[in-house]
């Protein structure tokens, strides 16, 4: 809907905006002892006016500067901390809404820089380091917060993305469209590799444990594509891997609502040994060629049904 009809232009009409200040790295620290916690976020701040005074009358006193809202950012990790990108996401945008009542809309999307504790000794023996930390991320983990003045609640979405895995069987694809334009034979036993892209909308509630949801969405993921230590998970393809991946989110976690995943499909072409027969036997598949590009890219959104009752 067009903001603030009377100030409109007859010919045109300003349908949104927003305005905020974007890469805003910070870094906040916590000493608990000789245990010492970090979080690094890049933060972007979006806010939403109540009037267009400022992009149609060149006024600018209601513009809270995106210097100001880059300050903010840092005054308030000061003030109360940092738990999760939802929470700090949730403080931002409510102080927007709450200090400037001229505010209509106030966004926060934060990326989360990971840090892990650096670790020594073998896997089941591993020692935590008290305040050293390596930057060995297995995923990138992102949200968006979106409170309008109206909502008593604020929207949010989050997500895990550049999940990068592999695994060298338990993954077919067959029984195709069989037809004129196909070359693809069918795959009993394929390498399967993907770049898992995914995010979810949570239900209202204030309460959520944020940081545990978003480790049981990247457990379920994993799961669904490696599954058993020794024994794996087949995949009949990558569509029916999202499906029963977004399936057990629902089905584990109550405060999501929804769902959506793309994976692209990074293909691991077989090099033909062929004409090199004489040099070269080839009874196993073993030496692949990595595809860049092209490759497939597969997405399913799973909502749960509203009850009709
Ligand atoms: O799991 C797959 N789904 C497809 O739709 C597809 N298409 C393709 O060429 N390979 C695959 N693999």
């Amino acid at each position: 809907m067009p903001i603030n009809n009377q100030m409109q232009d007859s010919k045109f009409v300003i349908d949104k905006t927003n305005y905020g200040k974007t890469g805003v790295k910070i870094l906040h620290l916590v000493r608990n002892g000789l245990v010492h916690t970090v979080k690094e976020y890049e933060v972007t701040t979006l806010l939403t006016l109540d009037t267009l005074k400022d992009f149609m009358q060149a006024d600018n006193s209601d513009i809270i500067a995106t210097d100001s809202q880059k300050n903010t950012v840092y005054i308030l990790a000061k003030k109360y901390g940092i738990k999760s990108p939802e929470d700090f996401g949730i403080l931002l945008s409510s102080h927007f809404i709450t200090k400037y009542a001229h505010v209509t809309k106030a966004v926060v999307n934060i990326q989360e820089v990971m840090w892990n504790r650096v670790s020594y000794g073998d896997h089941a023996n591993s020692k935590l380091h008290n305040h050293a930390f390596i930057h060995t991320p297995i995923c990138t983990r992102i949200t968006n917060v979106v409170l309008n003045r109206e909502d008593k609640y604020p929207s949010i979405s989050s997500g895990i993305k550049d999940l990068r895995v592999l695994k060298t069987t338990q993954s077919s694809f067959m029984n195709f469209v069989n037809d004129e334009y196909r070359s693809l034979p069918d795959a009993d036993d394929r390498i399967f590799s993907t770049i898992v892209d995914c995010s979810w909308i949570y239900s209202p509630n204030p309460n959520v444990d944020f940081c545990k949801v978003f480790d049981s969405v990247k457990n379920s993921i994993i799961f669904n594509f490696a599954g058993d230590l020794e024994k794996g998970i087949a995949s009949a393809s990558v569509q029916n891997t999202i499906y029963i991946t977004e399936k057990d989110v629902l089905e584990k976690i109550k405060d999501i609502k929804s769902i959506e995943m793309t994976l692209p499909n990074k293909h691991y072409i077989n090099f033909n040994f062929a004409p090199f027969k004489s040099i070269v036997y080839d009874d196993e598949q073993t030496v692949f060629i990595p595809l860049d590009k092209p490759s497939g890219v597969i997405y399913a959104k799973l909502d749960r049904k509203i009850s009709k009752l």
